[in-house]
């Protein structure tokens, strides 16, 4: 059996994250990382980027000056002579202390606004760049279960990638305090400066344990938080608020979730008491060492290596200075925390690039004559047995084929081989001859029409909801047509802004259709394309008698320029088919017409009879 390595997702699970999150790796990546957001706010935004830095740089260096100032005035304030002398003699350094705390406070203004802009602007870059992501990959790439952990994990990145212009701000707000408030305190004792630097590394070093361990759990719980969210979204359902309460699914709900919610919240506390060594650790060592810088400044002044003025302002620095360094670090961890989440995004955007369905290569012609499937097989991951097994066919166009089958025959997978959807494994599907393993995929997606089994409801206008994966257009009369095609037209036009009314819940200000209208419109959007191939899975499963007889007359109708395919179940249906496929456990075991096969003694005959027998 061919490995499903054919699917090709090099996931998270692939690679040993710790490995990669360790802290030199942090270290190394997180710059890397946030020049990449840099240049993404730059190009979102550039006059809010230069005000922010530019904001930073004065803000920082203005608090450089308000100390000096402040230590300047310290000398003569705390000297000889009298008060009226020594506050004369102080009030040039205090006026330009007041001028320096003002210019702070007003570049701190002006870095708050460039923030204000830059925060939505950067999570709607980073939200898109990711929708980017999952519309790029092929198909096959969602049969990956660690895509999806790893799209998970990413959308976790799209959200702190906000919050990053803020640390961003504080980090280089206070690295720049810290630069001037060291500097003035490395020019009153550098001994000072030492002894600082030692009291706040091991807080520091403790923090960044603290995020690793953070990030390790998330990781854990991933998987369990995604069922969850899913679930609660089903469960929660105005949808499926009937089927909930008329089979009294509730008890069984609440407590499904709840035992998986156990589950997820007990892999969080077991991570708890690491998180307290660890903290205890770091508090205990960066307490003792700041003790001893205090120890020594005492120790100076008492024993008049420094006078009583330069120590009063080696206070108010080493205040700043601890102030700044406690900012820095508490933004640098935040940083590196939301840089793990962030190289989570970055790896599920770069891998998204080498998953995309391949745009160079043969186009297959705008009408094609053939399509023919030559010894497909398929098999989905930790699957035994293959889906499709073996087939051989041949579609030509004007032709309407009906592929029928028990579920599970393989009746879907085969079609979305045929769509080029899926690439075959064994054996090939070709349209005019040209191997769709080779051909230029995008190019194909314009040729191809579908109406899956499970349709979207989109939330979209009528006219969106007709037109959407083709170019836009103001000319209506095609759309009325798509509508008309499906017994539409009435119904629309009935709405109160008819192609114009959103089809979505009232809250939205949309209405809503049936389930076999939302149907009928899935129907009109796939013939509105006009594609070289319309394939139709179920098409009419939730529709009325007269909806269905209107359908499949207007696909024969329409049948002559394109090749089509209908999978349904109703057998009656395939009375309008010039062949009808039959498929069991992956393989064409039948092959002819309706006349030939509800008389040929075969899996359709027995099929159709049961469907007769009420
Ligand atoms: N995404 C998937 N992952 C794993 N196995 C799958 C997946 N989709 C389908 N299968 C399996 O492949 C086989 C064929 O499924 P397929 O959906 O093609 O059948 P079908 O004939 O269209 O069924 P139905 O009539 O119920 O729609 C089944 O055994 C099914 O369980």
């Amino acid at each position: 059996m061919p490995e499903p390595a054919a699917i090709g997702y090099q996931g998270t699970k692939a690679r040993n994250v710790m490995d990669e999150h360790s802290l030199w790796h942090l270290a190394r990546h997180s710059p890397r990382l946030l020049g990449r957001f840099l240049a993404m706010a730059w190009q979102a935004d550039r006059c809010a980027v230069i005000v922010l830095l530019v904001a930073e740089v004065v803000g920082g260096a203005a608090s450089g000056v308000l100390l000096a100032m402040t230590a300047q005035a310290m000398a003569p304030l705390v000297g000889t002579g009298t008060v009226a002398h020594r506050v004369h003699e102080a009030m040039p350094y205090l006026i330009g202390a007041g001028v320096s705390a003002a210019v702070s406070r007003g570049s701190h203004a002006f870095g708050q606004w460039a923030e204000d802009r830059l925060r939505p602007q950067l999570l709607t870059a980073a939200d898109q760049s990711l929708l980017d992501a999952v519309l790029r990959v092929r198909l096959e790439v969602y049969q990956n279960p660690e895509f999806t952990q790893d799209q998970e994990r990413a959308e976790a990145g799209v959200v702190r990638s906000e919050r990053l212009v803020t640390e961003i701000q504080v980090f280089l707000g206070s690295l720049i305090r810290l630069v001037a408030a060291g500097g003035v305190l490395a020019g009153l004792h550098p001994l000072m400066l030492g002894v600082l630097l030692l009291a706040v590394v091991p807080s520091g070093v403790g923090a960044v344990l603290r995020a690793r361990i953070e990030y390790r759990t998330s990781l854990t719980v991933t998987a369990g938080r995604t069922i969850k969210s899913m679930m609660r979204g089903y469960a929660t359902s105005k949808w499926v608020g009937d089927e909930v309460r008329g089979n009294s699914m509730g008890p069984y709900l609440r407590f499904w979730y709840a035992r998986i919610s156990a589950s997820v919240d007990e892999k969080i506390l077991a991570e708890t008491p690491k998180q307290l060594r660890v903290d205890l650790l770091s508090y205990a060592t960066s307490g003792l060492c700041l003790a001893g810088a205090y120890g020594a400044l005492g120790w100076l002044t008492v024993t008049g290596r420094v006078s009583l003025a330069v120590s009063a302002t080696v206070i108010v620095a080493v205040r700043q200075a601890l102030a700044s360094i406690r900012d820095l670090l508490a933004y640098t961890i935040g940083l590196f925390r939301h840089c793990l989440y962030l190289a989570d995004w970055e790896k599920f955007i770069d891998n998204s690039r080498t998953q995309a369905p391949r745009t160079t290569g043969p186009v297959v012609p705008e009408a094609v004559e053939t399509v023919r499937a030559e010894k497909v097989s398929y098999w989905y991951p930790n699957k035994t047995a293959p889906a499709v097994d073996d087939v051989s066919l041949t579609f030509n166009r004007g032709e309407v084929v009906a592929i029928v089958g028990e579920n599970g025959s393989g009746k879907s997978t085969l079609i979305r081989l045929l769509l080029g959807l899926y690439t075959t494994e064994k054996g090939t599907v070709t349209w005019d001859g040209i191997d769709l393993r080779d051909a230029d995929q995008v190019a194909l997606r314009d040729r191809t029409g579908v109406v899956t089994q499970a349709f979207c409801s989109w939330p979209l206008s009528v006219r969106e909801n007709v037109t959407l994966g083709q170019p836009r257009t103001h000319d209506d009369v095609p759309v009325w047509e798509a509508l008309n095609q499906v017994g539409m037209v009435e119904a629309i036009e009935e709405l109160p802004n008819r192609l114009d009314t959103l089809l979505a819940r009232e809250l939205y200000g949309g209405v809503l259709l049936s389930g076999g209208q939302w149907q009928r419109i899935a129907c009109a959007r796939a013939m509105y394309r006009q594609p070289a191939l319309l394939v139709m899975d179920e098409p009419t499963s939730m529709m009325d008698a007269r909806g269905e007889h209107q359908i499949f007359t207007e696909l024969k109708k329409m049948a002559q320029g394109r090749i089509t395919i209908v999978v349904t179940h109703r057998l009656e249906n395939t009375k309008i088919a010039d062949r009808i496929v039959v498929m069991e456990h992956g393989k064409v075991i039948e092959h002819g017409t309706f006349g030939q096969l509800a008389t040929a003694g075969g899996l359709f005959q027995e099929l159709y009879e049961l469907s007769q027998d009420r």
